[in-house]
């Protein structure tokens, strides 16, 4: 039986440290140690996350419950989850009150260092993500199995637990019965930037060149009747695109799975803005704007899957269900015949072109060499750390950014730039009134936030500085839009930021 200070020291151990592989080892060093019934909890906790999902307990309640901290530590991992749970159910006239107390409870049995971590745990702030790679990686020493298999696990089952619990107990075997699942979403696969589209070309060989098109990614499950649509972090918004999924529905297909790109044209058929095809997905999504699916990829057709099948046997499947839904795209063109296409597409309102192997198979996780993608801009995802109060015709809005790329390693957000340029008035409306709900602290000079907004910067280049801890500063970096489909596990990282240093 594990105890919860151990988690939380190797938490600590992790976050104390730079070096990957001593991340590695302090947590393949505590997942060894689990007992079976503990490694689910124990594997989500570390990572930062809550087995059951959110405990539905917010900041104001969790800055309320102040308690006199344990001296012994004596809580057990499966003893915190079983709170958890109970926090979580919690509901009705009173609730307020009744979780306020059973926090207290919980609190109160925590040593200060765990009362610290618990909390960040419940408020959400240890969720990062970041340390997805670290952990696959200790998950595969501590159960001595190969890391792509961990890896391969993961795609298909998209959490980190179970994998864990998985390789842990069953080893390999266990591992490899992670299936495609009809209506279990997988973790999509992504592109790697190209230097350019001639480059893409000669190292990928045979490729299919298709519009990068600026929307949001879905993916679609169908068997039988049954259809659900997730995004690309895996939230479901099935309710939410009706007619995609009754268009989905009619496809000449039992059971498909297909990833694409969905977004909302104008009459003239130019792509609406990001932000409107994003606010489609929530509560008060405005039905007269219609999304129009644009798939690319098809891994599963009428019982058969085709994860590891080649790019031109999925696409084949493809045009069997979906041609008229294809995105626009060609097989094996010219140099000539694919610099037309990225043309056409940039003319188009859309942001480049994908490059795509097409003997590949279908990889999520790490971002794939054998997906590239070209664009003329440069342009990073990055988290938002604080904004400060502006000047002149900003005063009273929040303003300045300060801007961090996630560390690789799996540590915290790392500073690289600041920015307001790019800002329009609604932007800055919009940051004033949500930004303090995010909030760690404020001063009069600036809001410091959880790190888990993620906005799109446009940026000239970086260059090399002492300034920041990363070594690196963005030049002229501008915002674009922020990406709420996006959290601090998807934004680039340090190493992608320094990617664009001049080469010498
Ligand atoms: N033809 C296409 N094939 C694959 N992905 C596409 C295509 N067109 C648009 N996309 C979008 O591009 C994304 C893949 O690019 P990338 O891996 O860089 O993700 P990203 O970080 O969201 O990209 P970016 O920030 O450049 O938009 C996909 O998640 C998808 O939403």
């Amino acid at each position: 039986m594990v105890l919860f200070a151990e988690v939380v020291a190797t938490s600590g151990e992790v976050a104390a440290t730079r070096s990957r592989k001593a991340k590695v080892a302090a947590l393949a060093g505590l997942l060894a140690r689990l007992d079976r019934a503990e490694i689910r909890f124990a594997t989500a906790f570390l990572a930062g996350e809550l087995p059951g999902g959110r405990a539905g307990v917010g900041w104001s309640t969790l800055s309320t419950a102040t308690v006199s901290p344990s001296e012994q530590a004596a809580l057990t991992v499966s003893e915190v989850d079983e709170s958890i749970d109970r926090l979580r159910e919690i509901s009705g006239s009173g609730s307020a009150q009744r979780r306020t107390d059973a926090l207290t409870a919980l609190l109160g049995a925590a040593t200060e260092d765990e009362q610290r971590f618990l909390v960040r745990l419940l408020g959400g702030e240890l969720r990062q993500g970041a340390l997805e790679g670290v952990m696959l990686e200790a998950i595969a020493t501590a159960a001595g199995v190969r890391s792509e298999v961990v890896r391969r696990a993961f795609m298909l089952s998209g959490r980190l637990a179970l994998t864990s619990e998985a390789a842990l107990t069953g080893g390999e075997e266990a591992l490899a019965g992670f299936r495609l699942e009809l209506g279990r979403p997988l973790r999509p696969m992504l592109a790697s930037p190209a230097d350019s589209l001639d480059q893409a070309l000669d190292d990928l060989g045979d490729a299919s060149v298709e519009y990068k098109l600026d929307g949001a990614r879905i993916q679609v499950h169908r068997d039988g009747d049954e259809v659900h649509v997730w995004t690309r972090t895996l939230r479901e918004i099935t309710e939410h695109v009706g007619e995609l999924v009754d268009l989905v529905r009619g496809l000449p297909c039992r059971s498909v799975v297909l990833d694409g790109e969905t977004l909302a044209l104008s009459d003239a058929g130019r792509p609406r803005p990001f932000q409107e095809t994003m606010g489609r997905f929530g509560a008060q999504s405005p039905r007269d704007l219609l999304l129009q699916p644009y798939f690319f990829d098809c891994l599963h057709l009428d019982g058969l899957d085709l994860l590891d099948e080649p790019l031109h046997k999925r696409l084949d499947a493809l045009d069997t269900v979906a041609a008229p839904h294809r995105i626009p795209g060609m097989l094996e063109p010219s140099p000539d015949q694919a610099s037309t296409l990225l043309d056409e597409a940039l003319d188009n309102g859309h942001e480049g072109v994908m490059v795509k192997s097409l003997d590949s198979v279908y990889a999520a996780g790490r971002r794939g060499r054998t997906w590239r993608k070209v664009k003329p801009a440069h342009t990073l995802d990055l988290v938002v750390l604080a904004a400060e109060w502006g000047h002149g015709r900003r005063t009273g809005s929040l303003s300045n950014l300060h801007l961090a790329a996630r560390d690789p390693d799996g540590g915290p957000p790392i500073m690289v730039g600041k920015t307001f340029k790019g800002l329009t008035d609604e932007l800055l409306a919009w940051q004033t009134e949500e930004f303090p709900r995010h909030a760690t602290r404020s001063d009069d000079w600036a809001v410091y936030l959880h790190p888990e907004i993620v906005v799109e910067i446009e940026l000239d280049g970086v260059q090399t500085s002492t300034r920041y801890d990363g070594g690196v500063a963005l030049r002229f970096a501008r915002v674009l839009r922020y990406r709420p489909d996006k959290d601090a596990a998807n934004a680039d990282t340090l190493d992608a930021v320094r990617a664009l240093l001049p080469k010498r």
